[in-house]
């Protein structure tokens, strides 16, 4: 059984800084994690990249060659992946063991978990190799200051729920720069009726029966819309948020079932 995160959230909500953030917090915690770059037009990297996309397929060549632009081409690199699942997924997977973790940056183009079945049919070849794999979307506290802000990060994520079908955490990205923790209280753990009132101050009164269904529909109905918040400066805050996921994925639940399988005759 090996593991994965399947990190995703709108563009710049922090999934690459997160990524390179956990790296960092498992080498210091003597945990061995792999990170894989699933954005065709990435360029830096703040971590080891131990599979890469873009030696599969580049955005430059295909903006290039196929006269696209940005987002086109990077649509078409990731229906290309799609198609190349069996080969070069497969054969990059091969790479690794039973028990790794592995944890995939992804693009931030929105559309990808929303209505293109690419990320889907990724996640389902994951299911297929063995792996327990988790979503993890990032959604910047910047946008938590409203609550109609709020509402569209909420449904974004539900949609991503709803498309993956994954086991999901959602996390309130650079709590750092909130600066009042208050802000953001109430929307971690959202009361359905609050945010129901405060949608209605804000928005024109022909709105209530659409606020209405929204939180009864959305966050209500599906009573999965919460937020763990995540501030990179805190150790303790990363090691949250990865127990977290790690509950979801059960991974280090059969720990206990490997230490006492382990025969001392075969170690040298
Ligand atoms: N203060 C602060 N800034 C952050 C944090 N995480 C990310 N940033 C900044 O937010 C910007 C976007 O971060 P990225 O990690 O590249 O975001 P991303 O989601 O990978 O972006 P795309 O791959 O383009 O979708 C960068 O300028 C980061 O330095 C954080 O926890 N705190
Ligand atoms: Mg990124």
């Amino acid at each position: 059984m090996g593991y994965a995160q399947l990190v995703i959230g709108p563009a710049g909500s922090g999934k690459s800084t997160y990524c390179s953030s956990l790296y960092r917090h498992c080498e210091t915690m003597q945990r061995s994690i792999h990170i894989v770059n699933l954005d065709p037009a990435a360029e830096n990297f703040d971590y080891p990249v131990a599979m890469d996309v873009r030696e599969l397929i580049n955005l430059d060549d295909v903006m290039e060659e196929l006269g696209l632009g940005p987002n086109g081409g990077l649509m078409y690199c990731m229906e290309h992946l799609e198609d190349n699942l069996d080969d070069w997924l497969t054969e990059e997977l091969d790479n690794y063991l039973d028990d790794d973790y592995l944890v995939f940056d992804c693009p931030g183009q929105i559309e990808l978990f929303s209505h293109v079945p690419v990320l889907r049919n990724f996640v389902e070849h994951l299911k297929r190799k063995n792996f327990n794999v988790c979503g993890v979307y990032l959604l910047d506290s910047q946008f938590m200051t409203d609550v109609t802000k709020f509402i569209s990060g909420c449904m974004a994520s539900l949609s991503a729920m709803i498309q993956l079908e994954l086991p999901h955490v959602n996390i309130l990205s650079k709590m750092d720069l909130v600066t009042n923790k208050r802000d953001v209280e109430d929307f971690l753990n959202p009361e359905p009726q609050f945010l129901l009132s405060e949608l209605n101050q804000c928005m024109a009164p022909q709105f209530a029966k659409l606020n209405k269904s929204l939180i009864e529909q959305g966050v209500d109905g599906f009573s999965m819309v919460s937020f763990v918040p995540l501030d990179l400066r805190k150790e303790s805050s990363i090691q949250y948020v990865l127990a977290q996921i790690d509950n979801c994925i059960q991974y280090g639940e059969d720990a206990d079932v490997k230490i006492k399988d382990f025969d001392p005759e075969d170690d040298d």
